[in-house]
């Protein structure tokens, strides 16, 4: 086994360049048994693209090795991983170490520097790095809430490590809501609770993420209720993140929810256009990529549904852009987002924004495109035309075209007028809000 992967790493050196070499072959860990061959992969995205680019070729070297056909799997994951992450569960709740002993949890790549901030988590921002300057006394608990991938656990984290930077001794956990729950759990089988009780209430800070886990577990909830309280009462931090706002948990127990609005609660919202272009350009220039403005802007067009989504493609641009050596073009872009484009071009056409809005506002699709200028079909039309510069690819004359042939300067005032309302007129904004989920599907 070793010998047949050892020949395929040789082969493969001499037939790829380094660099693709080095990015998809090199990070590939073998495992084998009778039955066949298993390729570990260190990320999706390898494992992917190891399945379209290289199987077939592993699988024709593996028979010319081995005299036969193999079975050849590419999978997700890292041997060597799996036992030290283990070992790290089973030692979950162990009598609480100083932080600076590695013990909290905490990823220090996630902090304020890298965090960009924009309408959408401004608030959540500020009263992040309030909490963070001051814990356990600026607002207790933080409740983060927004959806998925759109930095929560980012925030949480910078304020851990600057909590951190600021305490060295600090004793600080940051736990996902399901580790949480599986602590629980073995406490419950090793009759353990009250190692589990040191631990968690001896805390300064406690960051606990997706807290909706814990829905339907009563016995978690008592505890975590416990410590709660205890960590509050001593003016230790908690901060909580969510997938939704605290009175709309489903399967909470009442006495938790009231007690996470104790101190403050804020939303991180889904990034506008300019902000996950900014988004974009950071995670470049963190990783040292040329990556110009037209490539962000036409990767941030494309993704709109959340930021893990949107380094997700980045990551793939820029790995298509190494494997084929050529820059970061808009092209490029184009090249190594295809699949991806095809979905969304499905999905999004402005015909579809136009219908989803007039049906919204209960209008006919025909006000869309027609002259007339009164409030009732006038805002519906703004709306759709500021949807359509949000989420596809048209530019504003194209939209003012859709539109019943209006000029590109229209459009431009509907976009802008909308962007005031948003920020004036909670109706106004919560609509835009429902659309755009409405049409992101
Ligand atoms: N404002 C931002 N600036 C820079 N990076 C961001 C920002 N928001 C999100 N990210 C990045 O997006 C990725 C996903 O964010 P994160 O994991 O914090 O999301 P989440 O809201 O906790 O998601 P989930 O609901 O799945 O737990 C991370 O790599 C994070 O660094």
């Amino acid at each position: 086994m070793d010998g047949f992967w050892q020949h395929c790493l040789d082969r493969f050196s001499k037939e790829l360049t380094p660099q693709q070499f080095n990015t998809w072959i090199k990070p590939l860990k073998a495992e084998g048994d009778e039955e066949g061959v298993r390729l570990l992969a260190p990320n999706r995205f390898v494992q992917q693209w190891v399945k379209d680019k290289f199987l077939s070729r592993i699988q024709q070297l593996a028979e010319t090795q081995l005299g036969r056909p193999v079975n050849i799997e590419v999978v997700l994951g890292q041997p060597e991983v799996r036992p030290a992450s283990a070992a790290a569960e089973s030692k979950a709740f162990a009598p609480a170490k100083p932080a600076r002993e590695g013990h909290s949890g905490l990823n220090p790549a996630f902090n304020f520097a890298n965090f960009v901030t924009g309408k959408a988590n401004q608030l959540a921002r500020a009263a992040a790095m309030q909490v963070a300057e001051n814990p356990g006394s600026a607002y207790n608990p933080l409740f983060v809430y927004g959806g998925v991938g759109l930095g929560k656990t980012h925030l949480i984290q910078a304020i851990g490590n600057l909590v951190l930077e600021h305490n060295r001794h600090a004793k600080i956990s940051y736990i996902h809501a399901e580790r949480y729950v599986s602590d629980v759990v073995r406490a419950y089988q090793h009759k353990s609770f009250n190692d589990f009780k040191r631990y968690y209430h001896s805390l300064d800070l406690l960051l606990i993420d997706d807290i909706q886990f814990f829905a339907g577990k009563s016995r978690t909830q008592e505890e975590f209720f416990y410590a709660f309280n205890a960590l509050i009462e001593a003016q230790k931090q908690v901060i909580i993140t969510c997938d939704t706002y605290p009175k709309e948990m489903q399967g909470i127990e009442d006495r938790l929810v009231s007690r996470f609005g104790w101190g403050l609660t804020v939303a991180i919202e889904p990034p506008e256009l300019e902000m996950r272009v900014a988004i974009l350009l950071k995670k470049a220039e963190g990783e040292t990529i040329a990556l110009g403005e037209d490539v962000a802007f036409f990767i941030a067009k494309q993704i709109q549904s959340n930021v893990r989504e949107l380094e997700g493609a980045l990551k793939r641009v820029v790995a298509y852009s190494r494997f084929t050596g050529q820059p970061i073009t808009v092209d490029l872009a184009k090249e190594a987002l295809k699949d991806l484009l095809a979905v969304q071009t499905r999905q999004i056409s402005i015909e579809n924004i136009q219908k989803t809005v007039a049906d919204y506002y209960k209008i006919k699709v025909a006000e869309m495109y027609s002259k007339k200028r009164s409030r009732v079909v006038a805002r519906p039309r703004q709306m759709a035309m500021a949807l359509a510069k949000e989420l596809t690819q048209l530019s504003l004359p194209d939209i003012g075209d859709a539109f019943g042939g209006r000029d590109h300067t229209t459009v431009l005032h509907a976009c802008r007028r909308i962007e005031e309302l948003r920020n004036q007129d909670p109706t106004l904004s919560r609509d835009f809000a429902v659309l755009m989920q409405t049409l992101r599907g």
